[in-house]
């Protein structure tokens, strides 16, 4: 990928979904080295047997950990900060565990890169941020005012240039609805469907890795980047699923609304968006850099006036069940649960 100069870097989190796709990425490019902290020795073992590469190297670590922050982020140029707890159910019956992770655990992986003098630093943070009403949406809206602040305190001159991403769903991620429904339509149990007239945006993989060297290659100090994404039901998602998968008229259950969902999941808000920059297929969000100036916020304000609506997977370009099946088989996720696959 196109990290220019960058020799070192580190990727938190870095046996997870998006971390396995990104290290892979990093090490097909010209670099010496890629360090991967994260917490489960096996996932390490089974990366380190399939990368096969002494350029990648991992440090067993917690980011609620400043010592092993520390120890993985000193000496890189840069830092991909994708360590995080992100199961909506899991954060809502323990949301202390994710202020441990997501708010003091990123404000760890801050102050080291600021400390080390890395020179960039791009955090992952999620829809679910924006106007939060879950405990893991909370955690990354901290998470990002905590990236702002920081921002703010070093100043655009700093040798640490920090920014964000926000994106919505990854398509096939650990633990997401599509390898859900696509095990239920292989052992011939129902779809499981909440609502079907919930809609979510659908990234794939690669285009969340491209969303982050596009922060990574274009970040001012503070930067937040969405990029454009398609939307689809979840009715129309599982009705491409079962087609997909030769069984068009699976039989579906309704499960209702799992705890602290949104019917749809905005990318940014207006507001958000009265100030940003568009760039093609993204978006740029400027840090607010106003001081704390109590004068200049009451008695001059911001006079922008936010002029378009939210960005939400409601609004957002629709695809429906063609286009989903399309979007679907493209990934390398499906057509590897495809290959062999007869139903029957
Ligand atoms: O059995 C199920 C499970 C889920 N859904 C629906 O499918 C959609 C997607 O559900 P996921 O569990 O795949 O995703 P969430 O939107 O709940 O959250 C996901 O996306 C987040 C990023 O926005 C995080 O990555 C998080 O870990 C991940 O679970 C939701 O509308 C949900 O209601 C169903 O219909 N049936």
């Amino acid at each position: 990928m196109g990290t220019g100069k960058v020799r070192r870097v580190l990727v938190t989190g870095g046996t997870g979904s998006f971390g396995k796709t990104m290290v892979h990425e990093l090490l097909r490019g010209d670099i010496e080295e890629v360090r991967i902290l994260s917490r489960d020795e096996e996932k390490q073992d089974a990366l380190r047997n399939r990368l096969g590469d002494a350029r990648a190297r991992f440090f067993i670590g917690d980011i609620r950990d400043r010592e092993s922050v520390s120890r993985a982020v000193k000496g890189v140029e840069a830092v991909f900060h994708a360590a995080a707890l992100k199961q909506v159910p899991s954060c809502e019956f323990f949301p202390m565990e994710a202020v441990r992770t997501n708010v003091l655990g990123s404000e760890n992986v801050i102050r080291a890169s600021i400390e080390h003098g890395v020179g960039s630093l791009v955090c992952l943070s999620t829809d679910k941020a924006v106007q939060p009403i879950n405990a893991m949406g909370i955690s990354k809206a901290m998470m990002e005012k905590m990236v702002q602040a920081a921002s703010r305190e070093i100043g655009p001159e700093a040798a640490t240039t920090i920014s964000c991403v926000r994106y919505g769903n990854v398509m096939c991620s650990r633990g997401s609805v599509i390898p859900l429904f696509i095990r239920q339509i292989k052992n011939g149990q129902p779809i499981t469907v909440t609502e079907p007239n919930m809609t979510r945006f659908l990234m794939p993989l690669r285009d969340s890795v491209a969303l982050v060297r596009f922060a990574f290659e274009h970040a001012r100090q503070g930067d937040l980047f969405i990029k454009k994404a398609a939307a689809s039901t979840i009715a129309d998602l599982a009705t491409a699923l079962a087609e997909l998968f030769g069984s068009p008229n699976h039989p579906v259950k309704a499960i209702g609304w799992r705890h602290a969902e949104k019917l749809y999941e905005t990318l940014a808000s207006a507001q958000e968006l009265g100030t940003a920059e568009d760039m093609g297929d993204y978006w740029r969000l400027r840090l607010d850099d106003r001081d704390l100036n109590y004068a200049a916020y009451f008695s001059e304000g911001e006079t922008t006036t936010a002029t378009m609506d939210d960005y939400h997977s409601h609004n957002t370009e629709r695809l429906d069940v063609e286009g989903v099946r399309q979007l679907l088989l493209s990934l390398p996720e499906v057509q590897a649960e495809l290959e062999g696959w007869t139903r029957g």
